[in-house]
């Protein structure tokens, strides 16, 4: 991952890394490169019409040149006594030409910004397409997850900037040949008094462009704070707080402060900034002062006409621009140099998430699944979370998970869900390894809801529909399977029924309590047709009645598929055929209610200790 390793990467160490990186030619030239090939990719069509145009436009610029020279000889013959005719011709083709430059360069305007639109979409398809199919695994590192945060948060504006940059450069160097070419037809030494006036705006801009990135280096800290302290301050979840406490004066003068720091810094730098024009600019003036002497000088000497000269003033104007354009173009595509990385290090991970969908599709059900002799450590941790677990599941059975907070049920469920490989031992459904086969398949026959289930902004029926995207749309399903988990009464009642969107970030958005919630998502499990449910604390929200009303109807609603479920709630885990007992990543014990009670271990522990605290008010609940 972009050579990061397991490190957190701060974006200002970034942004050094972006001015300490090699500004060898091999580097621009493997970045023209690829950006080229981005570009292509995206709209060949548009790309080649836009070099075209630029082709176009250097060539109707060189034609100015010469049509100024044509202009100015007419300008000479009518102060020797010519006639006013000879002007015509060259005014008309100067009005034309300059028309044409200026269609030009809007049709360029206006293709180049829906080309740089089809740059940042194709961008946003090849990341989102890699972030939603490689192993949830690579969401545990923080190297992978930065990397994602930069590729997304400069997916909209990079693209942008390559593309720009690109064609500017590309338009910059056919004008700069064009125009220096008709420049060095008049006089070769105006060629090197024009390289000599772009030397100070050079060495300036070089110095302005380090001001700069010095400065938004050292804004970034303050920046972050500030845009931490915004979201804060208009958050649909921190308003309830910020009025609770009263947070919003101190909150809003600390943000206000923040800005008043950064536009002092901004006054400072914007200071240094325009002396620094000023120099280059004047330099530059100096420069061309001497050129102009050059020039009369020229004249006087004979070597040119006045016709030429002016002819290449207007040159030397028009190829200081270019050049400027040519320079600032180059810096742009070493900037956005690091974002280029950042996508093609993101897109070698399509191949690897590629693999997982190698093997045979996943069978239809199973008799029996064995988690046998399961280990597994998060990546970027020391301590396995799971140790050896044996975990037997036969189909029609509802099997639950307790255990400590921390003791590794969610973990396990994930595993049996096939959203993580086991690090030691097998998941096998009726013997297969799920290693070797299409985790996709795998995925699809299991049904998990975990505790920090999505609460999507979408319709009710959408966020039933979500368990089975790839079923056709259908509404009796759909009701049925609210209706299992209780929901349908209180989504039919909403204002638009199923077709409400659940969430007040909408027009005509409402959102539900949170035991409603939990009601969706039970749904959402339900509605999807798998062999296996997994169910991650799903009564922690429900109120006792809708608590005992589920479990009491779990197997009718369950209608024959096999249920795991994870609960503190012991009284909802005594129905169950067998309850696995999990301590620090290990089975400790399993076994029926009765069994497990007769035991006198941990399970009898915590039971206890629950039931006596719902009946003795003087302890306090586990
Ligand atoms: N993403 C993660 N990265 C690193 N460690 C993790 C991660 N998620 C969980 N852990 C650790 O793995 C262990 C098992 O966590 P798990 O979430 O499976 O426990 P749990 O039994 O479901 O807990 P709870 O009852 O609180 O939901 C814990 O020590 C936890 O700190």
């Amino acid at each position: 991952m972009a050579g990061d390793g397991e490190t957190f990467v701060d974006p200002l160490d970034l942004r050094v890394r972006e001015r300490n990186q090699r500004r060898s030619f091999r580097r621009g030239a493997t970045l023209v490169a690829r950006s080229t090939s981005l570009v292509w990719s995206s709209g060949r069509w548009l790309f080649l019409a836009l070099a075209a145009l630029q082709l176009v436009g250097a060539v109707l610029l060189a034609g100015q040149v010469l049509v100024v020279e044509r202009f100015l000889n007419a300008v000479v013959d009518l102060s020797e006594g010519g006639s006013m005719q000879g002007l015509v011709g060259p005014v008309a083709a100067l009005a034309v030409l300059m028309g044409a430059a200026a269609l030009v360069g809007s049709v360029q305007g206006s293709i180049r910004r829906f080309l740089a639109d089809s740059v940042a979409r194709r961008t946003w398809q090849q990341v989102l397409a890699v972030a939603t199919r490689v192993s949830l695994r690579q969401f545990e590192s923080p190297a992978f997850y930065d990397s994602l945060q930069r590729v997304s948060a400069n997916a909209a504006s990079r693209p942008l900037q390559v593309t720009q940059a690109l064609l500017g450069a590309f338009g910059s160097a056919a004008v700069t040949v064009t125009v220096g070419l008709t420049l060095a037809a008049i006089h070769p030494a105006l060629l090197g008094l024009l390289v000599l006036g772009g030397l100070p705006l050079l060495l300036t801009n070089r110095r302005e462009s380090r001001l700069e990135f010095d400065f938004s280096v050292r804004q970034t800290y303050p920046a972050r704070e500030r845009g931490y302290l915004s979201i804060v301050l208009t958050g649909r979840n921190e308003a309830k707080e910020i009025r609770a406490f009263g947070l919003g004066r101190t909150l809003r003068r600390r943000f206000d402060g923040l800005y008043g720091r950064y536009q002092e810094d901004l006054a400072v730098h914007l200071r240094r900034r325009t002396l620094l024009s000023v120099v280059g600019n004047l330099a530059s003036a100096l420069v061309l002062a001497v050129t102009l002497f050059f020039v009369v000088w020229l004249i006087a000497q004979g070597e040119m006409t006045v016709a030429q000269a002016g002819a290449a003033i207007v040159a030397i104007r028009m190829l200081q621009g270019q050049v400027a354009t040519l320079l600032g173009s180059v810096q742009s595509i070493f900037e956005a140099g690091l974002f280029l990385d950042d996508v093609d290090a993101f897109m070698e991970l399509g191949p690897s998430a590629d693999s997982l969908e190698a093997g045979d599709p996943a069978p239809e059900s199973f008799a029996e699944i064995h988690a046998q002799d399961v280990g597994f450590t998060y990546p970027g941790s020391d301590v396995p979370a799971l140790r050896g677990v044996d975990v037997t599941i036969r189909r029609g059975e509802v099997v639950a998970l307790v255990g400590e907070n921390g003791s590794g049920k969610t973990t396990l469920a994930k595993i049996l869900a096939g959203l993580y490989d086991a690090d030691d031992g097998a998941v096998r459904w009726d013997g297969r390894d799920t290693r070797t086969l299409d985790r996709s398949t795998v995925r699809e026959r299991v049904a998990p809801i975990f505790q920090d289930f999505v609460r999507y902004a979408f319709s009710a029926r959408d966020n039933v529909e979500v368990g089975d995207v790839e079923a056709p749309g259908d509404d009796d399903r759909v009701r049925a399977a609210a209706g299992r988990a209780g929901a349908d009464g209180f989504l039919s009642a909403l204002p638009q029924g199923y077709d409400t969107m659940l969430s007040r970030l909408f027009r005509g958005g409402r959102d539900l309590s949170g035991g409603q919630w939990q009601r969706v998502a039970i749904a959402r499990a339900f509605y999807r047709d798998a062999p296996l449910i997994i169910l991650d604390e799903p009564t922690a929200s429900l109120d006792p009645r809708g608590e005992h009303d589920l479990f009491e109807s779990l197997r009718d609603v369950l209608a024959g598929r096999t249920a795991v479920f994870i609960s503190h709630r012991f009284s909802s885990v005594r129905s169950a055929d067998r309850i696995y007992v999990l301590d620090e990543g290990s089975v400790a014990e399993h076994g029926t209610h009765d069994e497990l009670m007769a035991r006198g271990g941990l399970y009898a522990d915590l039971f206890t200790l629950q039931a006596d605290a719902y009946l003795d008010p003087g302890r306090s609940t586990p």
